[in-house]
């Protein structure tokens, strides 16, 4: 399968990152160097260049401190055309662009970039708002619908819920209408699209060499069939306490490890490699719909100190078209290697090896 070719990355006043334009070619990037050097603020910039997506809840967090903008570039190739994407960032603003014609994030490819990172295991020992959202993130990117869905009921709740608070009783069964229709649409699509996301997830825990069963499964806390009973059920209770309490905003991703619930019983290895899975099955999702493999951005593949975890993410990274593999090592086998230091990245001279001292299986990898 082919797969998005990220050509070249520029970033101006990102977070620590000097300005640079740096040029990928197709394998594995290497990039290494010491704590704080901007490994990870590196693949947050081509994770947001490429798919306009970022998870910091203040923008300007993204900007270099001192400055008042910052601004990342991607040159990619996609489905056989080149294109030019531009973010730009100010206080609170997102400003994205492609090819020079201004977009929302939603006209981005949305299947451009998979990022994994250590804090991927908070999906399983967080809170179920965590597991939700990586849902919804995911489901977002498959469907432009499920996106556009999602965001009216978003707004239907917090508009219910003022209702609520004030007390009108007598404005309820409107929202109601618009909650139930909305809510039903988002738990089918959540249903229909659980079932793959859990084959793919199994699979993956398998290759990671998991002895137990990972199953993925919705907790939620209405039905398509009994939502708006169950909103007259406890209106009571809503207008109390002045917030929608159900719906598929309080719904859970359940994650059970050999048929326990992985974020009260699982080891904090088994916590890893359940995300590790989670996030071969986003891949491989992506993959399918779009029929492209996105670039893979991993970041501190270092930290994986289990051998098992630790050949899987580098095979991953070797299986697809092209990956950006940060660590406080050189990754073995990379086509490129930069190195990190003080924000900038320097080209570092290939290692001479044999292809067998490449393995991921080779004692230095594994060790
Ligand atoms: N807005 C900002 N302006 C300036 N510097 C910032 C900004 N945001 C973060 N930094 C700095 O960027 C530095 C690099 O962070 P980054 O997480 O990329 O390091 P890293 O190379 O991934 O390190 P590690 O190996 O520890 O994960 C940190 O020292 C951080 O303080």
């Amino acid at each position: 399968m082919q797969g998005v070719h990220l050509e070249s990355l520029s970033t101006l006043n990102y977070r620590n990152l000097a300005p640079c334009t740096l040029s990928f070619p197709a394998g594995v990037t290497g990039v290494f160097g010491e704590n704080g050097a901007g490994k990870t603020n590196l693949l947050e910039a081509a994770y947001l260049a490429l798919t306009g997506l970022s998870d910091v809840t203040r923008l300007e967090q993204l900007v270099q401190s001192g400055e008042g903008e910052a601004y990342v570039r991607a040159d990619l190739e996609s489905g056989g055309s080149l294109s030019i994407q531009e973010v730009g960032l100010g206080r609170g603003r997102r400003q994205l662009k492609v090819d020079g014609v201004r977009v929302r994030t939603g006209d981005l490819p949305r299947g451009s970039a998979v990022w994994i990172r250590p804090e991927d295991s908070d999906l399983v020992f967080g809170s179920p708002s965590g597991r939700r959202s990586f849902l919804d993130a995911l489901l977002s990117r498959l469907s432009a619908r499920y996106a556009q869905q999602l965001a009216r009921y978003d707004r239907t709740v917090s508009q219910r819920n003022a209702a609520l608070r004030s007390g009108e009783e007598w404005a309820m069964h409107v929202w109601d209408d618009a909650l139930v229709k909305l809510g039903t649409d988002i738990m089918l699509f959540r249903r229909r699209a659980l079932t793959r996301l859990s084959e793919l997830a199994m699979e993956a825990n398998t290759a990671l060499g998991s002895r137990k069963a990972l199953a993925l499964s919705l907790t939620e806390s209405t039905t398509p069939e009994t939502y708006a009973e169950d909103l007259k059920g406890r209106r009571a209770e809503e207008l109390a306490r002045g917030s929608t309490v159900t719906g598929p905003h309080r719904d859970d991703l359940a994650l059970t490890l050999g048929g326990f619930p992985a974020s009260e019983y699982a080891s904090r290895g088994e916590g890893r490699t359940i995300a590790l899975a989670l996030r071969r099955a986003e891949l491989e999702l992506l993959s399918e719909r779009f029929g492209e493999k996105p670039v893979l951005l991993i970041d501190d593949f270092s930290a994986e100190l289990d051998p098992a975890r630790r050949a899987f993410l580098l095979d991953l990274a070797a299986s697809v078209p092209q990956a950006i593999v940060t660590g406080t090592e050189r990754a073995p086998g990379a086509a490129l290697t930069l190195r990190a230091h003080a924000g900038r990245f320097t080209p570092e001279p290939q290692e001479t090896r044999t292809p067998e001292d490449l393995s991921p299986d080779s004692q230095e990898v594994g060790a």
